[in-house]
């Protein structure tokens, strides 16, 4: 019981204790909160403050911004006032601008209301002359196709006199025999003046003398005539006078067209049927080979050749057999064209449209009655007048080669372009086939002329050339006894048995005696002239049409 109380005398006491440590907290705590109380109250009061501060920064912030904007905008508005005044400078200027131009179109206006009433007034007058006009052309128009009808009439009356006039050309051709001769003067070239320098003959102003060459029947242009120094036979000095006449003689001046135009009938009737040769003759450099064919460089020249003014004859025929073969279709007529070109060199033929660039073959000629085969030659069928054109250089290309292999050869062997001409006519059902030779003879001169006194290969040259060339002129005189059974010599020289078909009675001959004006070539030029009168005094009968009717 002690112990109990005691117990609860020290509990009572611990309570007691508790107690009073409670009170003491709470007091602390009381004193604590006043003190916190007072502290906040302070720091409200400084938050207060601050917040005026802050209040009071941030108006006057507020304020210097406001100002600067303020500012910002002032100087805006000056600068939109002064953009303003300018657009309003130039708005007064663009109106004073305009008014000018106003009343500069007021003015215009004005004109153009006058010029518009007096082009009304025009139109009006132009209406009426359209509607006279327009009669006229309807009258013009009817008068137009009368005169087409007559037009066409004139022409088929023209076709008729065309035919006419070729049939007269033959028929005057037959009875002026069939060799006709042509001589043909060229110009002095450079080349003649360098040859006459190099051998010493040339003046002192280094030009080549000319030979006394003058043409005494200007109006018939067929005379010649030259005249030669000599000695009599007591050795003094004589002036000869040769005059020689032809069927035309062309001076210098002649030009390839001049030329050409007296040969075109010619070529023109082996599309009538009639075989037809066309030699040039004359010594090496007399311009044989321009006449027939032009200047070098000829066949090149673009796509047509025979345009240009120095093509010689043979570009010009091919393009007038083309064209009047084109022309007589009108008339039913067909044409088909061949050709071969061949060189005769040492009296053998050398294929110029062979495969070989140089032709090794040795080629025989064989004859049936109207035809000539050159065995292992190439025959092309010719289309048009550019392919004739093409095949000509080729031709002339390979006979350089051979001229460069074989030292100048081209002068001394004899070129022939052999055009065969097979026409039908669906109408009138004839049909005809004929060849037209052009021949581009290797020079005439004389063997002592010819450099082959010391040159072995020039001799034979030049023998064989002789050979030919005096078959040539045998051949046709024996043509000229116009003897049935005269005996023809072809046989003596490749060239004539070649051309065996197309000399003689059947055929049309014409020899251009090509000549060179110079003194120096003189005696040779004689030389040319007298075989050529020989040839002209022939008269070979009459040309035969090589031409039948089928059915
Ligand atoms: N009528 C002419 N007009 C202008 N030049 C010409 C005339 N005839 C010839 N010639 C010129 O004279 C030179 C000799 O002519 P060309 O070559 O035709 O002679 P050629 O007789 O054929 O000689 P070759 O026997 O050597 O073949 C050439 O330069 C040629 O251009």
């Amino acid at each position: 019981m002690e112990a109990l109380e005691a117990r609860v005398a020290s509990m009572a006491d611990l309570f007691e204790e508790e107690k009073m440590k409670n009170e003491a907290r709470l007091m602390k705590e009381r004193q604590d909160r006043m003190r916190g109380e007072e502290q906040v109250k302070q720091l409200q009061a400084e938050l207060g403050e601050q917040r005026r501060i802050a209040e009071r920064v941030v108006i006057e912030n507020r304020r210097s911004v406001e100002e600067e904007e303020f500012e910002q905008l002032r100087e805006q508005h000056a600068r939109e006032k002064r953009r303003l005044e300018n657009d309003l400078d130039r708005e007064r200027e663009s109106v004073a601008a305009l008014k000018a131009t106003l009343s500069q179109q007021s003015t215009a206006h004005l004109t153009m209301e006058s010029t518009h009433s007096a082009l009304r007034n025009q139109i009006t007058a132009l209406t009426t002359d359209l509607d006279t006009h327009k009669a006229r052309i309807a009258a013009l128009e009817a008068e137009l196709v009368d005169t087409k009808r007559s037009n066409a009439h004139l022409e088929n009356e023209l076709r008729e006199a065309e035919s006419l006039r070729r049939k007269l050309h033959n028929e005057v051709q037959e009875l002026r025999g069939n060799i006709r001769v042509f001589a043909r003067v060229r110009p002095s070239v450079r080349n003649d003046s360098v040859n006459a320098v190099a051998q010493g003959g040339a003046a002192a102003d280094g030009t080549a003398a000319l030979a006394s060459i003058r043409y005494p029947n200007e109006r018939e242009a067929n005379q010649i005539e030259i005249l030669a120094a000599g000695e009599s036979a007591t050795g003094t000095a004589t002036m000869s006078k040769h005059i020689f006449t032809f069927d035309r003689v062309f001076q210098p001046s002649a030009s390839q067209a001049d030329v050409f135009e007296e040969v075109a009938h010619l070529t023109q009737s082996v599309l009538d049927g009639y075989n037809t040769s066309i030699f040039a003759y004359g010594q090496t450099g007399s311009g044989k080979t321009h006449t027939l064919e032009g200047p070098a460089d000829c066949f090149l020249t673009g796509d047509d050749p025979a345009s240009h003014q120095g093509a010689g004859l043979i570009p010009r025929a091919v393009q007038m057999l083309w064209g009047t073969a084109e022309a007589l279709k009108d008339k039913g007529w067909k044409y088909d064209f061949e050709g071969q070109m061949l060189e005769i060199y040492l009296d053998g033929i050398n294929d110029l449209l062979g495969r070989e660039s140089f032709d090794k073959a040795k080629h025989e000629i064989k004859h049936d009655k109207t035809r000539t085969v050159i065995t292992d030659a190439v025959v092309v069928p010719l289309v048009s007048p550019q392919q004739v054109f093409a095949l000509l250089e080729k031709a002339k290309k390979r006979r350089q080669v051979a001229a460069t292999l074989m030292n100048e050869r081209s002068s001394r062997s004899h070129s022939v372009f052999i055009l065969r001409v097979r026409g039908q006519n669906a109408t009138t059902m004839e049909c005809c086939d004929a060849v037209l030779n052009l021949v581009d003879l290797a020079g005439s001169e004389r063997l002592s002329n010819s450099g082959s006194a010391s040159d072995p290969q020039r001799l034979k040259e030049a023998q064989s050339i002789n050979k030919s060339l005096s078959s040539l002129a045998d051949v046709i005189a024996a043509l000229g006894q116009n003897k049935a059974s005269a005996h023809i010599p072809y046989r003596n020289s490749t060239l004539t048995w070649l051309l065996k078909n197309s000399l003689g009675g059947n055929s049309k001959t014409l020899m251009l005696l090509a000549l060179s004006p110079m003194a120096a070539h003189q005696s040779e030029s004689l030389c040319s002239l007298r075989f050529a009168t020989k040839v002209n005094a022939t008269h070979i009968g009459t040309a035969k049409r090589m031409l039948k009717v089928d059915g």
